[in-house]
């Protein structure tokens, strides 16, 4: 597996290994040793996934508060997406600031998102399907937002605002400026 740091030091790039032959490919999507071997040492405790229909739809950004905060592996089975993460940790030299990252059924990257983080995806293709482990399980009371188009968090979403499809949740989120200070510290 190889492993790239990202701007934001804490999110990681994983390329499993593909071993191809004449029916296609294996690749391990996760392994305890060598995600621990990667510093990624998260118990992860649900798989998720979910399907968007069109491109140019945006789910996001999303995290849970503590103590249900939760680190996230992501990939993608099928079509592409770009894939964004918010640094939330106050005490962080890089509060605020984002990576976002092609994942496709052709690069087979993952991403690792730590603790401490918003995340959230816009699909670059129809029938995307998007799968990733959560360190948590779903808390409705802990679900939280960050407003996918904050102008402050400068993203460069491949969609416009008139464009892109959203849930009724997504569409009301805070900005960054309106989030509780003491969220995540340290
Ligand atoms: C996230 C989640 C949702 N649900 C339910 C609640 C709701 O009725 C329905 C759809 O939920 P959402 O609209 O929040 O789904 P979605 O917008 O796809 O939410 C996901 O977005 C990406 C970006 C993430 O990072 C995930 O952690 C998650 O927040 O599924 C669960 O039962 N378990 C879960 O873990």
């Amino acid at each position: 597996m190889k492993v790239e740091v990202s701007e934001l030091t804490d999110v990681k790039i994983l390329e499993p290994k593909l071993f191809c032959d004449a029916r296609g490919f294996f690749a391990e999507t996760y392994s305890q040793q060598a995600f621990s071997a990667a510093g990624i040492n998260d118990t992860f405790v649900q798989d998720n996934m979910s399907l968007s229909l069109h491109a140019g739809t945006v789910r996001g950004l999303h995290f849970q508060a503590p103590p249900f905060a939760q680190a996230k592996l992501v990939r993608v089975g099928r079509g592409r997406i770009l894939d964004v993460a918010v640094d939330l940790r106050r005490s962080s030299p890089t509060f605020g600031r984002h990576v976002a990252i092609e994942l496709s059924e052709e690069n087979r990257r993952q991403v690792y998102i730590p603790k401490g983080f918003a995340h959230g995806f816009c699909t670059l293709e129809p029938n995307t399907e998007v799968q990733y482990k959560v360190s948590a399980p779903y808390s409705p009371a802990h679900d939280r937002g960050l407003a996918w188009n904050d102008p402050e968090l400068r993203i460069p979403w491949p969609v416009s605002s008139e464009k892109a499809i959203l849930s009724e949740k997504d569409m009301r989120h805070p900005r960054l400026a309106d989030l509780p200070s003491d969220l995540f510290e340290g």
